[in-house]
């Protein structure tokens, strides 16, 4: 199901009219990702707080007008949306740690890879409205990806409003947990597999003879230019493809050898890899989380 048109709903009680209150336990890229993307909404810096044992990523969200704080509780305390955007191996750690303040009017969103729903109830309070999500990296530039699932206690007005507040990170769509970890090697993952290939075609180029700087910002240039078409024309990639194609011209000779090198079956190996260690890194974070 596609929430990505619902109308905003920011306000945790529209009858008091009060402001929701947004943390980050985690103070990493994707925490910034995210908290960049919320503050292109309606919620103001002031009502968003985040956590780190150090201070070395502090400076980038104290200059979005964010505070900040070493301590997890101050953010569960003060939040009434709550994200956990630490590395999955921390989930079960950092949950026990919070969970005594959890209440029913918070809601936890998880972003840790293969951590599942299962896991994050089982180190909750019973009733917990819990979320997970995978955002990717691209949340920096508000042109995400975004898929999330709700647990078992998170209601339909629950995924609205965590919607809401992701829309303007990028494409934001709720679907079954099974998917998560199918859209983690996608996408998650996926933005590096793009890279690596733009730092494979701009080395094409350099072998060819083009300066390395102008070959990587023309590499960029295409990425986008291509992802855009795609989006934006709704076209299937092969369609596009074949727009490129003139009969017996470079473009052809050049696919001939990305088929003769296995690229297409190298990127779905990429795919079914990431999703495989998502599960994995989830079988592993069940098994912290039984472990108490
Ligand atoms: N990076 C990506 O592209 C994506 C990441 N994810 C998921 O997001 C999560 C975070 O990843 P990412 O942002 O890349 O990781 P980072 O390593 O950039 O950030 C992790 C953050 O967790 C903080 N941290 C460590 N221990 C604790 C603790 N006990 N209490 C509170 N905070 C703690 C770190 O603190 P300090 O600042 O002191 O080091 C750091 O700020 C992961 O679970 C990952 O699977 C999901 C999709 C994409
Ligand atoms: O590599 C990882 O595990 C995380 C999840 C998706 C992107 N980065």
């Amino acid at each position: 199901m596609s929430l990505s048109n619902i109308s905003p709903i920011v306000k945790t009680d529209p009858s008091m009219d009060m402001p929701l209150r947004v943390g980050f336990i985690g103070a990493g890229n994707m925490a910034y990702g995210i908290a960049k993307g919320i503050l292109s909404g309606d919620v103001l810096p002031v009502n968003v707080k985040v956590s780190a044992p150090s201070p070395r990523n502090f400076g980038r969200f104290e200059e979005l007008g964010i505070s900040v704080t070493h301590f997890n509780s101050d953010v569960v305390s003060g939040s009434d949306l709550v994200f956990v955007a630490v590395k999955p191996h921390l989930v079960p750690e950092i949950l026990r740690e919070i969970s005594q303040l959890v209440t029913q009017k918070h809601i936890i969103v998880s972003v840790a890879a293969g951590v599942t729903l299962a896991t994050l109830e089982l180190l909750l309070p019973k009733d917990s409205v819990i979320l997970r999500l995978m955002p990717n990296l691209p949340c920096l530039l508000l042109e995400g990806a975004l898929l999330f699932s709700r647990g078992s206690s998170a209601k339909p007005e629950d995924a609205a409003l965590l919607s809401s507040l992701l829309q303007h990170c990028g494409l934001v769509e709720e679907g079954p947990e099974a998917w998560i970890d199918v859209h983690t090697g996608l996408s998650g993952s996926g933005v590096a597999f793009v890279y690596l290939f733009a730092e494979a075609l701009a080395e094409g180029a350099v072998k060819m003879g083009m300066p390395s700087s102008l070959a990587h910002s023309i590499a960029a240039q295409t990425i986008v230019g291509a992802g855009k078409l795609l989006r934006d024309t709704g076209k299937h990639p092969a369609q596009l493809r074949s727009d490129v194609c003139t009969p017996g011209g470079t473009t052809i000779y050049g696919l001939h050898a990305l088929e003769q090198g296995g690229l297409r079956a190298a990127t779905m190996s990429a795919v079914e890899s990431a999703t495989e260690r998502a599960r994995e890194l989830g079988q592993k974070s069940a098994g912290a989380g039984n472990s108490n």
